[in-house]
């Protein structure tokens, strides 16, 4: 598969901490970003979204230089674990958001915010505001606004984390088989190594000022010898 992400030589400093990054992810893949805390995931992700400056390096998107583009015009979604809904906008406008950020849609978009509504199991609720939903459908409410914005690269920050374990992976599973099916290519980060064997084919570690290439999620959780020993034998 060809490269769909390239950081070349990247260089990120923020203060005293720096994170350097020459690396591609895979057109279609899901990779997972992993490493200790303060280790610097959420920050190469917010430079691959524009949101975060480079000291040096570029970023390209299947070919394309974007190191300059807006964060807003780039090609990508990103889901953060606040997450992201306005309280005062309805649960069908939030999700249209994702595809019109003045609400400018016609019938079919509406109608495609229905179907999405139903896929994710709000059926009805789309007149709903956020805070008459729980916790997981607001999750729901917020993959629906990505997948209404189908941007092809998605980053996920850990967005389900605060919600219990058997909730957590279940919306994992659903934000990526929703995802991948319409060939997205998905780089989440997690601190779960069952969460990456199950859905992620690599994983890029970030740890000591450097993100890895990315590596089969075998081979990067493997504990004898994998990058990741001294990190997952942490409590
Ligand atoms: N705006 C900032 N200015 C200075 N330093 C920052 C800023 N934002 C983050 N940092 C520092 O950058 C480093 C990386 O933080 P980051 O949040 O990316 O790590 P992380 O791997 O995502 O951590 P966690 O797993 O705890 O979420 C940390 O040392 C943090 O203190």
């Amino acid at each position: 598969m060809p490269d769909a992400l390239q950081l070349e030589q990247l260089l990120i400093r923020q203060g005293s901490f720096t994170l350097a990054a020459d690396l591609a992810v895979q057109s279609g893949s899901v990779t997972a970003i992993m490493g200790p805390s303060g280790g610097g995931k959420s920050t190469l992700l917010g430079a691959v979204a524009g949101f975060v400056p480079l000291e040096r390096g570029r970023v390209f998107w299947y070919g394309d230089d974007i190191t300059q583009s807006p964060p807003g015009q780039r090609p990508l979604s990103i889901l953060f674990q606040d997450n992201n809904l306005f309280p005062h906008l309805t649960i069908a406008q939030n999700i249209g958001l994702g595809r019109s950020p003045r609400l400018k849609l016609g019938t079919p978009e509406w109608s495609e915010i229905d179907t999405i509504l139903e896929r994710l199991g709000l059926a009805g609720m789309g007149k709903r505001k956020p805070s008459e939903l729980s916790g997981g459908q607001q999750s729901r409410a917020a993959l629906g606004r990505v997948l209404m914005a189908r941007r092809p690269l998605v980053l996920l920050d850990e967005p389900f984390a605060a919600l219990g374990p058997g909730l957590k992976q279940e919306m994992l599973d659903l934000a990526i088989s929703s995802l991948s099916e319409a060939g997205q290519t998905l780089v989440m980060v997690t601190h779960d190594p069952d969460d990456a064997r199950r859905v992620a084919g690599n994983v890029i570690v970030v740890a000591e000022g450097k993100a890895h290439a990315p590596l089969p999620t075998g081979q990067a959780l493997d504990g004898a010898t994998g990058p990741l020993r001294g990190y997952l034998a942490q409590p």
